[in-house]
């Protein structure tokens, strides 16, 4: 659906992005991970057409006017108006259907209250992600493109955006989201790239990347420092979290046998940091 080979641009301050390439299909989530500064909002600014690349080519196969709908940094709103108003005033912009059913309906579609009045400046942010997404939405586009949705929502707005982003996802729509943040990322993207210094440094479906990657584990459960089932792999322990090493494939079969020794284990996290991903790819 998007295919963008060998892209570079450079600043007076140097490269911000060097021969990347990516691919976007329907109904896949793809997230971009790299840290500040790493060259996400360049890529995407010019997949959008917003900025020109020095080199490389960005092809889309779709039979829409404008097949890409994108927030890029903060949803750009009209904070004195409401959502409703925002909605309607983009629709007319833009050529969208701007009637009254077709405004709700698309405020319905991200999860946002129809009858709210008050102006947005009042919303939470993770609200104003959602009508921002609602935005990017009214061309009915193939590509949805969503730069550091995450950044400034509590986890619960965290939960019900990634719940939206998956809902989207079923429609067909491809989906590029970038986040420094490995957690979001890791619970909704189908396919993973990293980037660092403006460079492809990883890339592959999440679960493959991330289970090559992770040998700790956290589990959590009351007293689990006293576990026996643990005591081979132990790095860590406080009185309810220990830290263990192994490798996935022995994750279902520990967590059998601390249950059967009496634990009720709340949670079993993969131990993963950024650093781990920005390892430079095979030439
Ligand atoms: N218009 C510009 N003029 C000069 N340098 C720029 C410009 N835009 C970006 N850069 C530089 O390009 C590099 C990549 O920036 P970019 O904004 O793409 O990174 P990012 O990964 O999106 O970072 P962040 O997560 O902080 O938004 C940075 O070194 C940045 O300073």
């Amino acid at each position: 659906m998007l295919h963008a080979t060998e892209l570079s641009k450079s600043y007076k301050s140097g490269n911000a992005l060097h021969n990347f390439s990516i691919e976007l299909k329907p109904g896949v989530i793809s997230g971009l991970l790299g840290r500040n500064g790493a060259g996400k909002t360049t890529l995407f600014k010019i997949l959008c057409g917003l900025i020109t690349p020095d080199y490389g080519t960005v092809a889309v196969a779709s039979k829409r006017a404008k097949p890409i709908g994108a927030v890029i940094e903060q949803p750009g709103l009209y904070g004195y108006l409401n959502a409703y108003e925002n909605l309607r005033l983009f629709a007319q912009i833009q050529k969208a259907p701007a009637d009254v059913n077709s405004v709700k309906n698309y405020l319905e579609s991200v999860g946002l209250p129809v009858d709210r009045k008050d102006p947005v400046r009042n919303f939470s942010m993770g609200m104003k992600q959602r009508l921002g997404i609602a935005i990017a939405l009214l061309n009915d586009p193939d590509i949805l493109i969503l730069d550091e949705p995450f950044s400034g929502l509590d986890p619960t707005g965290v939960a019900s955006l990634i719940k939206l982003i998956k809902k989207l996802a079923t429609q067909n729509i491809a989906i590029l989201l970038s986040s420094h943040l490995m957690t979001e990322l890791q619970k909704c993207c189908d396919y993973l790239y990293v980037i660092d210094n403006g460079t492809l440094v990883n890339k592959g479906e999440t679960r493959m990347l991330l289970d090559g990657l992770i040998s700790r584990y956290t589990i959590t459960a009351t007293n689990i420092e006293t576990s026996r089932t643990l005591q081979p792999y132990l790095v860590a322990a406080e009185k309810n979290t220990a830290s263990i090493k192994c490798s996935s494939e022995h994750i279902p079969g520990i967590l059998q046998n601390v249950l059967e020794e009496g634990f009720a284990v709340t949670s079993c996290l993969p131990d993963i940091t950024l650093e781990q991903l920005v390892i430079p790819l095979a030439p």
